[in-house]
């Protein structure tokens, strides 16, 4: 395994990621924007990613310590590699941040001869405690916010109590924040509403957010042009610098100057590719509820019954449960897969960018990731969102409300959808006046997206500012956080620019 990191000292930046595809990968894609700049880049994250990675036999074992010049480390997370670590959230949260600092710490040792001379951490939401590793070595610590900045607006003011939220009293009310739409609870992400199980989140988030200055930079997995009111709503109390979308640069128009960093969890299926190339343009459906999202028997009975009575071409993500139930979770309803051969396809894992790009696909019926989210947006086609759990319903509120590029089905009021709603949200997004504007303002925000990112774009000079800070030595100087928004700058100088 990889030796001391630092053979030449200068210029390593540490990135630490949560355990899951969707937290890994943007992680990965900012290290390749740093590396791009001269930066040189490794990234930890837990036993159970490496695990997973060398599982999923599209990645060779060589691969699953190196990406893309960004080498991969690996430290516990206390729990065993086949413990059920998502029906016991609460536990893995805990063992997570007993054990992390730790073995993190050691990690940092063991990879780095000085590890002061780290430029910085940075490290996302679910691990903040990794800015108490780094304040340990005197490193600067930076967070790379992975959802909407929406999200980082509203756990800020939540649990910095600087507004009001469902309580048990009045779950009902309706929130109103600066720069967002006013939300229900329906629009709420589930960690903030009384009737939330996951204990776990509300203690990490609360702590986070009110720690806020162990954080040097906070960057954001966004763009400024997507979210701009809401990022210039926290200019005033801890702002988040966009810095995104950080997606495969071949959505970005960016293959050439750019390679690609990321992993994959899971082995992808890429005969739909060939299945999508038989189908007229813009006709079919893409069905994912992403890596975690498991859907009661019902939910999946409802949506097969709406693909087969939309008689549209259909391509369905069916990721068989890592831990299956008895109550069919998760399942094909029987006899499925027998009536709907001449229809559409089934898989276990897509190369859901390559489909999302593809011609054929005309819209994604979606769980509402916000990778997923991103990764639509810049192949500009309309979505339609079924949300489920913590970021997903407000990144749902985004897409319907603010971003105005697709619908939502709307839940029955004992919480199951009905395939009735499903099918007639298809035909919404599919036909008719509405799915026109649809697609236009859709192909609108992935021209915005590719400018973004483009030399000189918002996020790009918020990237370059980024780097010329960690470079610039001025640790010692200067403890302040470096928190300023050059976004609209940068995007004003390619506007110029083009005209
Ligand atoms: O509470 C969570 C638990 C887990 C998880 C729990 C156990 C595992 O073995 C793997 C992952 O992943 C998560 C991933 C999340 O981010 C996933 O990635 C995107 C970027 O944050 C989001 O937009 C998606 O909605 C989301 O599914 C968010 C979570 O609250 C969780
Ligand atoms: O069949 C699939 C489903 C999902 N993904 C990828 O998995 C990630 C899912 O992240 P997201 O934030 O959307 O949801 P999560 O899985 O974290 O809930 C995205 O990058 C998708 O492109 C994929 O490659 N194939």
């Amino acid at each position: 395994m990889a030796q001391a990191e630092d053979k030449g000292e200068e210029n390593h930046v540490l990135l630490v990621a949560f355990s899951a595809q969707g937290h890994i990968n943007p992680m990965l894609r900012l290290g390749k924007r740093l590396t791009a700049k001269g930066v040189h880049v490794a990234l930890a994250t837990t036993e159970i990613a490496r695990h997973r990675i060398l599982k999923s036999s599209s990645t060779d074992a060589k691969a699953a310590y190196l990406v893309a010049g960004i080498k991969l480390l690996f430290f516990s997370d206390g729990l065993s590699l086949d413990y059920d670590r998502k029906t016991n959230l609460d536990l893995y949260m805990d063992s997570l941040g007993k054990h992390g600092p730790s073995n993190l710490s050691a990690l940092i040792k063991e990879h780095y001869t000085s590890p002061k001379k780290l430029l910085c951490l940075v490290t996302n939401p679910f691990v903040p405690w990794v800015s108490d590793v780094a304040a340990e070595y005197n490193i600067p610590c930076a967070m790379l916010w992975i959802q909407p900045c929406a999200l980082y607006a509203i756990y800020y003011r939540c649990f910095n109590k600087l507004s009001a939220f469902p309580t048990l009293t009045d779950p009902d009310m309706v929130v109103e924040l600066p720069g967002l739409p006013s939300m229900e609870k329906e629009d709420l992400p589930s960690f903030v509403l009384p009737n939330n199980p996951f204990g776990s989140f509300p203690k990490l988030f609360s702590e986070l957010f009110r720690g806020m200055e162990k954080f040097k930079w906070v960057l954001g997995n966004s763009f400024y042009e997507l979210e701009k009111h809401v990022i210039d709503s926290m200019c005033e109390l801890y702002p988040i610098r966009p810095i995104g979308p950080l997606v495969p640069p071949t959505l970005l128009g960016l293959d050439q100057e750019l390679e690609d960093a990321s992993v994959d969890m899971w082995k992808s299926d890429e005969t739909c590719i060939e299945w999508l190339t038989q189908q007229p343009p813009c006709s079919v459906v893409y069905v994912s509820f992403g890596s975690i999202v498991v859907l009661p028997a019902k939910q999946m009975e409802a949506i097969a019954t709406a693909l087969k009575n939309a008689k549209r071409p259909f391509l369905w993500v069916v990721k068989p449960p890592e831990f299956p139930t008895p109550d069919g979770a998760g399942q094909l309803p029987l006899g499925f897969l027998e009536e709907t051969k001449d229809q559409g396809q089934v898989v276990r894992w897509s190369p859901q960018t390559r489909v999302l790009s593809h011609p054929a696909v005309a819209c994604f019926i979606t769980h509402c990731g916000w990778n997923s989210m991103l990764e639509t947006i810049c192949s500009g086609i309309p979505l339609i969102a079924y949300p489920q759990w913590t970021d997903q319903p407000t990144n749902a509120k985004l897409i319907v409300d603010v971003f105005k590029i697709g619908v939502r089905i709307k839940k029955e009021v004992d919480g199951n959808m009905s395939s009735e709603v499903i099918e007639k949200c298809i035909e919404e997004v599919m036909v008719g006046p509405m799915a026109e504007q649809l697609r236009k303002t859709a192909m609108a925000l992935k021209a915005k997206a590719r400018i973004a990112v483009q030399a000189g774009g918002s996020s790009d000079e918020n990237i370059r500012l980024f780097v010329e800070e960690i470079t610039s030595d001025s640790r010692e100087k200067d403890d302040s956080p470096k928190v300023g928004n050059l976004s609209h700058e940068g995007q004003d100088k390619v506007r110029d620019k083009d005209v």
